[in-house]
């Protein structure tokens, strides 16, 4: 359970991400966090893994405040919590597999890391991830070969191969084509729900979340304005957590155009 109690968020240059949050979110759920661009959703999700470090309040990851973790006590935290980007993160000139087999340096010898010598448990390990997430079969091709949505399968395997208990997703669609977006989407689903792993997903297109997530967070100034099931999302809800903007508009007409 990740349990966020009274915290804040103050970037050093006096800006106020995130205010008095109180959330629970229980293992295995699927939670899309949604606002305008600025809320504060990049904030939330990377206080989780210690990217940024709150200012106030408590954090709690499965009971441990994780705000005074130091050195390997924080790598350990990671471990058990994946991080997917926008952008992939994979080194895009070598394989498939050495890009899923990198889950593993923190736990091999330094000499092995040197030379590239992975076990063949490891090895196994890395290609039923990748078979987990439907790209077995380009495992030894090298990552720049492929696709935008298979690059982030490749990083969603990545991030099994580690056996996490969370997965934190960061705009994970966001460079994506709808099609594409969809596959990558019907993936998370499937690990989320056949694995018990919690998605907490930092996400744009509205529709998407809804269609999803089994909750919602919407945040706007830093704030939590809306937690709630999916089913509970109006679009007076949605009106609220985009502030009325024009941006809500335009994320809901991208969305649509998403759809259909
Ligand atoms: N490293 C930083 N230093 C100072 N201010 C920051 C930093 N990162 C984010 N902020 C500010 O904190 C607030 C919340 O930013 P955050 O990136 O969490 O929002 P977001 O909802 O994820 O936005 P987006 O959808 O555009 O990614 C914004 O006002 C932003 O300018």
């Amino acid at each position: 359970m990740i349990e966020f109690m009274n915290v804040d968020k103050i970037y050093p240059n006096g800006t106020q991400a995130l205010q008095n949050l109180n959330l629970k979110i229980e293992q295995g759920e699927f939670v899309a966090v949604i606002g305008l661009s600025g809320a504060g959703k990049s904030t939330l999700i990377r206080c989780i893994n210690r990217m940024h470090d709150i200012t106030e309040g408590q954090l709690l990851v499965d009971g441990t405040d994780i705000t005074n973790l130091r050195g390997k006590q924080v790598r350990d935290l990671r471990r058990r919590i994946g991080m997917i980007f926008q952008s992939f993160n994979l080194v895009t000139r070598i394989s498939v597999i050495k890009n899923v087999l990198v889950s593993f340096v923190p736990d091999n010898a330094l000499w092995r890391n040197i030379i590239g010598l992975y076990t063949k448990q490891q090895k196994v390990k890395a290609l039923e991830a990748l078979d987990k997430v439907g790209i077995l079969e380009k495992a030894y091709i090298r990552v720049d070969q492929l696709s935008g949505g298979q690059q982030q399968r490749v990083a969603l395997a990545r991030t099994l191969a580690q056996n996490p208990a969370i997965i934190l997703a960061d705009e994970p669609i966001a460079s994506l084509d709808p099609v594409t977006s969809k596959l990558v989407m019907d993936d998370f689903k499937r690990i989320n729900k056949e694995m018990n792993i919690s998605v907490i997903m930092n996400i744009h297109h509205v529709e998407v979340a809804l269609e999803y997530a089994d909750r919602i967070i919407g945040v706007r100034a830093g704030e939590v304005v809306f937690d709630g099931p999916t089913s509970k999302v109006t679009d007076d809800i949605l009106h609220d957590i985009y502030g009325g903007n024009k941006e809500y508009k335009t994320a809901f007409e991208e969305n649509h155009a998403h759809v259909q």
